[in-house]
């Protein structure tokens, strides 16, 4: 079968999509579980053609019901193939030739004369893709006017963020680099960019993080040696601006594999933090700390562009369910903070559920963020919480879609 070049990859994208689609599973966990075996450049194809099906689902499964006489199952291969074909022809601007010889391969003893035909028909009609994908009717309804401008900005998948440790250096990275930056310690660079190859990357100068995902730890400024509790911190991101802002962190999460991750983090960028790894449900701290970041395990509906599994397997449920271990989280954390200490929450989703609807945890003060403290372009809302999605500084390039929210301990 791998004798065609190019199958193997094909291959494990329609697996991947199987498992999103079909089984729930995040696109990363059935990359590294369907991809893991392929050369960089194969795996790289299998996930841009799972993630550039997912993303332009709606429209894709649109073209091949306007060449079918009968409508074909959503979960029957023939579908899923076709959807592959046609997000390769359109999105990735592979050949047809290369995108008939490995799609049909793959409907081995399966109906290729149909996959042929829509295929070819869709092609010599010289159909297209509408400029702006359109979203699952439920995710539609549920982000709401905001559905527009957060579907825009999903058209692409986003550029490449990087936080520096060294906020001092912002201009040199932004020079060297070749970038663009929206905040002191942030560089942006142009999707694509292979990132070991970048300078600084060994030397651990910098990390990978979406400019959203910098904003939480960023509202607990500067450390000054103080205490920190990063509660869920794998693989570290956050963690890693704490360490850099002068703070002294430990670093918890319950995932030993995630905290690996950590550690090599921690160890390629010279930074240090206390590394336990535990259930935030059942561990008890010795002492208090002067301030939290819990930025917790939710939906990550943000980080659609990335991911834009998360549009398809994504739904009331999970949505409760994350809400309801977010609660349970918030509740804890705010038992662990000294007198007048500081807890900073955050999650990468879009969900209000999951974000603006928790209520301030009992025994805190409300800690409104303040317009001065966010880059320029970005607002409170009038709770002092802070939404992001990807819609916003649209002119930029957008961001991640994040809530924060931040409340104080009573002084003692
Ligand atoms: C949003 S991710 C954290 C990302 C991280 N803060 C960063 O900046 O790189 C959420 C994390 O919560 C962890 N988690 C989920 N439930 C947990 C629990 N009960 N106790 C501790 N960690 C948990 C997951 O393993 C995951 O690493």
């Amino acid at each position: 079968m791998a004798k065609i070049q190019g199958l193997a990859a094909r291959t494990a994208a329609l697996r991947m999509l199987d498992a999103v689609l079909r089984r729930g599973e995040t696109l990363d966990l059935a990359e590294g579980q369907f991809a893991k075996g392929l050369t960089p450049s194969d795996r790289g194809l299998a996930r841009a053609i799972a993630g550039e099906t997912l993303r332009w689902l709606v429209d894709l499964d649109a073209l091949i019901d306007s060449a079918t006489k009968d409508v074909l199952p959503d979960d029957a291969k023939p579908r899923m193939v076709l959807r592959m074909m046609l997000a390769q022809v359109f999105r990735l601007a592979t050949p047809p030739h290369a995108v008939i010889a490995t799609g049909l391969e793959l409907l081995s003893g399966g109906p290729r004369r149909l996959a042929h035909g829509v295929f070819s028909t869709l092609v010599k009609r010289g159909a297209a893709l509408p400029p702006v994908p359109t979203l699952p009717a439920a995710v539609a309804s549920r982000w709401g006017e905001r559905a527009g401008p957060i579907a825009a900005a999903l058209a692409e998948p986003p550029p490449l963020d990087l936080a520096l440790k060294n906020w001092k250096e912002t201009q040199r990275w932004v020079a060297e680099l070749g970038g663009v930056s929206l905040a002191p310690g942030h560089v942006r660079l142009a999707r694509g960019t292979a990132v070991e190859r970048l300078a600084g990357f060994q030397q651990g100068e910098w990390w990978v993080q979406d400019f959203a995902a910098s904003l939480p730890a960023r509202l607990l400024g500067e450390g000054n040696g103080r205490r920190v509790l990063d509660l869920c911190a794998a693989p570290g991101g956050k963690m890693l601006q704490l360490a850099a802002a002068g703070w002294q962190v430990t670093a918890l999460d319950k995932s030993v594999k995630r905290l690996d991750r950590l550690v090599e983090n921690l160890d390629r960028t010279g930074l240090a933090a206390e590394v336990v790894a535990a259930d935030a449900l059942a561990w008890e701290p010795t002492r208090q700390f002067e301030a939290i970041l819990l930025d917790a395990p939710c939906t990550a509906t943000g980080t659609c562009r990335r991911n834009p599994d998360v549009l398809h397997r994504v739904h009331a449920r999970q949505i409760a369910e994350m809400a309801e271990l977010q609660e349970r989280l918030l509740e804890r954390a705010a038992r662990w903070l000294a007198p007048g200490g500081t807890l900073v929450y955050a999650v990468c989703s879009l969900e209000p559920e999951e974000g603006e609807r928790h209520p301030k945890p009992e025994g805190l003060l409300p800690a409104p963020i303040r317009a001065e403290e966010l880059p320029a372009g970005l607002l409170p809302d009038s709770e002092g919480g802070l939404r992001t999605d990807p819609g916003m500084l649209p002119d930029a390039g957008g961001l991640d879609g994040f809530f924060v929210a931040r409340w104080r301990a009573p002084p003692a």
